[in-house]
């Protein structure tokens, strides 16, 4: 698979190389206090916190782009530790309806699915970027009052891929009108069918009440692939969109798409059987191990750009990234998870099956649980610095994301060990 591009346009300059230093800057140029640099601010992410020689390394030294996720199991929560979470968490999850979603081409040749949200708690666009066949949302499948076939493949409800011409969101419709004879559907998605028919508003719009029993919306996660990967994270327009080298996470959200286009193991498949047959047609359309991640809009962790903003300057006047949130009144970290956990639920991945969780940040692993662990974060998958990872030579390099990170590590407590 090709390497994702860093997150700057390829016409600009690489930010995934190692920075330069200023050495060409005269220090005075930039301190009132004309002390160096390091000798003032020693580089802060030390050896203590950077392997020297990482799993994440080939044999030569270089990076390894085809590295897997390496993931630690989560244990459960205790009791005390669940109440701490409740207490935390918010009573009642938010409502979701992904409203619409569209097939995206990437730069990769990796293809993704854009899922966009609306909720009763914000007025934002949260997102949902599904990767491999696996992953449907409930709300988005429903049937909806009016609707024609057309509608429902407007709105992205389709099965399988849209082509001029098409004239059934349903593969299922297409087949059985060119002869062709459908696998029947499996029990798990039967019995999910039923259930959710009782939640419905509105009854299916087709007059061919087999159209819901469509076995190609069966959403399930084969269980051969394990837990699925899941990445949540907050929006970063100055690390995402214009180049800033003040955060890694511009590369975080590549190294999690990256991670979730691998390739998928060998499927598994048991032959015979109603539902082996129907697991047999799902693995062998897998393009990837597939996830998801669900990209809210919480901005500067939840403060928005303009706070941050004002923040980046109180941090080149000298302070962290938690102290200037504090004198700028916000909290260090403004933001919540219940909109992930509802986002998820919607997604089809609650259950005792669990995610695994890409991430260091301990806050998100026990809020995204939701108020009655509705998800389950089984393992956890760290999220280290391209720059540590290939020892210098690739990745967001610089003083100011040394000192973000390192200020994570020391007062947010984020846990970078593989
Ligand atoms: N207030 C503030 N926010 C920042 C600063 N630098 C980056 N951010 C925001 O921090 C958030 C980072 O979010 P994530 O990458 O999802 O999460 P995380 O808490 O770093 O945890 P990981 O899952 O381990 O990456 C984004 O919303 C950024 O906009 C900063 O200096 N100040």
């Amino acid at each position: 698979m090709p390497d994702y591009p860093a997150h700057a346009s390829p016409a600009f300059a690489p930010i995934a190389s190692p920075r330069p230093r200023y050495s060409d800057r005269a220090v005075s140029d930039f301190k009132l206090s004309h002390d160096d640099d390091a000798a003032v601010h020693p580089p802060l992410i030390s050896p203590t916190f950077t392997p020297p020689q990482t799993p994440f390394h080939n044999e030569d030294g270089g990076p390894r782009h085809d590295r897997q996720p390496h993931s630690i199991p989560v244990a459960s929560p205790t009791h005390s530790e669940a109440e701490h979470q409740h207490a935390k968490a918010l009573p009642r999850l938010p409502e979701v309806r992904c409203e619409v979603r569209a097939r995206i081409p990437t730069t990769t040749g990796t293809e993704m699915f854009l899922h966009l949200y609306h909720n009763n708690i914000d007025e934002k666009e949260h997102l949902a970027i599904v990767f491999g066949p696996n992953i449907r949302s409930r709300s988005l499948d429903a049937p909806r009052r009016g609707e024609t076939e057309r509608d429902r493949m407007i709105r992205g409800a389709y099965v399988g891929t849209l082509y001029p011409g098409r004239t059934s969101s349903r593969v299922h419709q297409i087949r059985a009108e060119s002869g062709v004879a459908s696998p029947r559907p499996s029990a798990s998605y039967l019995s999910r069918i039923e259930g959710s028919s009782q939640q419905q508003q509105t009854p299916p719009t087709s007059s061919n009440s087999s159209e819901t029993e469509d076995p190609e919306i069966d959403s399930s996660y084969p269980s051969e692939l394990g837990p699925p990967m899941v990445r949540i994270h907050s929006e970063c327009y100055t690390g995402e969109t214009v180049w800033s080298a003040r955060c890694d996470c511009g590369e975080q959200l590549d190294e999690a798409a990256r991670l979730m286009s691998l390739p998928a193991p060998t499927p598994v498949s048991t032959p015979g059987s109603e539902i082996g047959e129907h697991q047999a047609i799902s693995t062998e359309r897998l393009p990837s191990c597939g996830g998801v991640i669900i990209y809210l809009r919480q901005e500067g962790r939840g403060i928005g750009l303009k706070e941050k903003l004002k923040a980046y300057n109180l941090q080149d006047l000298g302070h962290d990234t938690m102290e200037a949130n504090l004198i700028l009144r916000h909290p260090g970290d403004a933001r919540s998870y219940g909109l992930a956990t509802a986002m998820l639920l919607d997604l089809d991945l609650g259950g005792e099956r669990g995610i695994k969780l890409l991430t260091n940040n301990p806050e998100k692993v026990r809020a995204v649980e939701g108020p009655n662990r509705e998800i389950r974060v089984v393992e956890r998958v760290p999220m280290i610095p391209l720059a540590w990872s290939s020892g210098g030579k690739e990745g967001v390099m610089g003083p100011e994301v040394e000192k973000y990170i390192s200020t994570k590590i020391e007062k947010f407590k984020h846990m970078f060990s593989p």
